[in-house]
């Protein structure tokens, strides 16, 4: 008998997508309000060692905004394209989510810049935070942010900032700034500040937020009305990095997440199940058709996951074969 949201053992849909998306580095994936995939890539940009100075001020704003579609929005069974916008407005996508009223939350680390779009295709900017290819770290900038999560509850958002900052703010859903936390926390657990909060995901059950801490290899969960530190997950297995989590309230809570390849350590790059409770990995998976390259974000939606990866380019569909095996 399989007990709800226990039982895991993901394998790769090899067929998906039916067609070449001709994506450039993945940097976000995303579920719509109606679960279709919503994926943010580069199109023909690439972040590469010159792509930033030293005071993380981008390089190539001569290139102009990627002209390609950097939001597509594709059909989660096939993977065929069902919309295709954000042509003419990003320099270097990352994270992007989608709230409960299809409104786009995304973040460009070129741009320092934090924008909500409206999910109708017309990608109408509703608030930007941060201002335009400036890095900084008080209330009104960010430097490279990383990804946005959402709470449904409150409407509240949380950014995290990010390559060249390591904290976590808080905004109001209209765009006022709440709080922070992060670097020089006084809770000892937390004295090790974050290094690279690289994605975020939002626990609606459990009403906290929890963060990919991505070069400290360790995912860390804050209660979001407080940001006090609730727990830390950090596994041997992750290898020194973990770039994205993705969340399922499914059983006692599910944490999916992606680990990546760091300077010191090299470990096989792979998608990891967790029970959120006993913080057990129930399962690992990577594709069969060919290896990750640099999984950079995670998505889950009942029973599939997808991988987005900014190193091939590509994106990855994996189902639940417990689920769908006869008992
Ligand atoms: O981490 C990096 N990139 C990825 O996360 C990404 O592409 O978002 C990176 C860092 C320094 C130089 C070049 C790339």
């Amino acid at each position: 008998l399989l007990t709800e949201g226990q039982d895991y053992h993901l394998e790769q849909v090899s067929a998906w997508p039916h067609s070449s998306l001709r994506l450039g580095q993945v940097s976000g994936l995303a579920l719509d309000s109606d679960s279709n995939l919503v994926i943010f890539h580069r199109g023909d940009r690439y972040w590469g060692p010159g792509s930033f100075n030293g005071q993380a001020e981008y390089q190539e704003r001569s290139l102009g905004p990627i002209q390609q579609s950097a939001l597509l929005v594709v059909d989660e069974a096939k993977g065929n394209i069902l919309r295709a916008s954000g042509r003419n407005m990003f320099y270097m996508p990352h994270g992007i989510t989608i709230d409960q009223k299809n409104n786009y939350w995304v973040t460009d680390v070129a741009l320092h810049q934090v924008m909500k779009l409206s999910g109708d295709g017309t990608d109408r900017v509703l608030l930007t935070l941060g201002e335009a290819f400036t890095p900084g770290s008080d209330k009104q900038h960010f430097c490279q942010p990383t990804d946005v999560a959402v709470d449904p509850h409150t409407g509240n958002v949380f950014v995290s900032d990010g390559y060249c900052n390591a904290r976590i703010l808080k905004f109001s859903a209209d765009g006022k700034y709440l709080s922070e936390w992060g670097a020089g926390s006084s809770d000892r657990r937390r004295r090790v500040p974050f290094q690279i909060p690289h994605s975020l995901a939002f626990l609606p059950d459990k009403q906290e937020v929890c963060v990919a801490d991505r070069e400290n290899g360790r995912i860390q969960c804050f209660i979001a009305e407080t940001g006090e530190f609730v727990k830390e997950i950090k596994k041997e297995e992750f290898g020194g990095e973990v770039f994205a989590i993705s969340y399922s309230p499914a059983g006692d809570g599910l944490i999916f997440a992606v680990n990546g390849n760091s300077l010191y350590h090299t470990a096989p790059l792979r998608g990891f199940v967790i029970n959120y409770s006993t913080k057990d990995i129930l399962d690992t998976f990577s594709p069969e058709t060919k290896e990750f390259k640099m999984p950079h974000d995670i998505e889950s939606s009942d029973g599939s996951v997808f991988v987005g990866d900014a190193g091939s380019s590509s994106v990855f569909k994996f189902t639940n074969e417990k689920l769908h095996r006869s008992v």
